[in-house]
């Protein structure tokens, strides 16, 4: 399981760049741990850090439908940032009606509560992979995690598609959701392209984005994903969850 131990040290709990370092390496039980070994419960033997995927996209641009191939394929866990805020609403938690009231009307719901909600789910997970779909929407959204969690992700999906193509494809998608109508759909790319747009700039700066053309089957999407994920072969095949068919899987006989 891996755990973010640090956060019950309050000596590591600023957001400077060092401390944030320090608070990373202790949650995946390197150096730190032995500096505050009263304060730090103690890590799984072995944990590392884990291997995480961004998958970014404008609404109806594909994101769900390639994580699922990818979960097939590779073993990653998928941690949808949407889905996690819309069973909020559905099991009526404290925040569920704000949640449901940004959703409708295509805005950003505040980072905190949703880094918080990844947060339980990648604390509480015994996968060392995952995808992390629809997030970060915001600058907002990736200090947030940054600052949270302590992680960075090792690689950052951009499924980049036309808008019209996306427009058609929300409102065909025939799921029951709040939001897949013309008028929340055009706040949406609004939003998509004034606050999205800058997370994209910052992973391509940090040479971590991979950008893929959105446009045709699923299958030739895909096709485009598959060889993104072969230089992390290595680390990907070491997870206790990788699906057996998976092609990253060492043949045993
Ligand atoms: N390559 C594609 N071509 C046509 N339709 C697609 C394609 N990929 C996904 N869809 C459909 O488009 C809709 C939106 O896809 P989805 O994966 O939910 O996108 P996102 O998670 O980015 O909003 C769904 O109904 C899905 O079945
Ligand atoms: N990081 C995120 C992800 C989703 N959301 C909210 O959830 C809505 C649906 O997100 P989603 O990822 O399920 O949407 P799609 O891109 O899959 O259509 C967004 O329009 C936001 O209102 C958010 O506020 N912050
Ligand atoms: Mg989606």
């Amino acid at each position: 399981m891996w755990r973010r131990v640090a956060s019950l040290s309050p000596m590591i709990s600023s957001s400077s760049p060092s401390r944030s370092l320090a608070r990373n390496q202790a949650a995946f039980g390197l150096n730190i741990r032995e500096s505050f070994a009263t304060e730090i419960s103690k890590p799984e033997e072995g944990a590392k850090s884990p291997f995480i995927t961004f998958v970014l996209g404008g609404p109806g641009s594909g994101k769900g439908t390639q994580c699922e191939k990818i979960v097939e394929t590779f073993g990653l866990t998928h941690l949808s940032a949407g889905d996690l805020l819309r069973r909020e609403i559905a099991m009526h938690t404290k925040n569920g009606d704000m949640i449901l009231n940004l959703i409708k009307d295509g805005k950003i719901v505040p980072s905190e509560v949703t880094v918080k909600l990844l947060q339980k789910e990648l604390e509480s997970s015994n996968s060392s992979k995952f995808l992390i779909d629809g997030f970060p929407r915001t600058e907002e959204n990736r200090v947030a995690f940054e600052r949270i969690v302590g992680a960075d992700p090792d690689v950052v999906l951009f499924f980049d598609c036309p808008e019209e193509e996306m427009v058609k494809r929300v409102l065909n998608r025939n799921q029951g959701r709040v939001d897949d109508n013309i008028t929340t759909m055009k706040k949406r790319l609004k939003i998509f392209e004034a606050l999205n747009r800058p997370v994209i700039d910052y992973y391509k700066n940090k040479g971590k984005l991979y950008t893929i053309n959105a446009v045709g089957t699923v299958d030739d999407i895909f096709k485009q994903v598959l060889p993104i994920f072969t230089p992390f072969e290595e680390q990907l095949k070491q997870s206790r969850h990788v699906n057996p068919k998976s092609p990253l899987v060492e043949n045993s006989s």
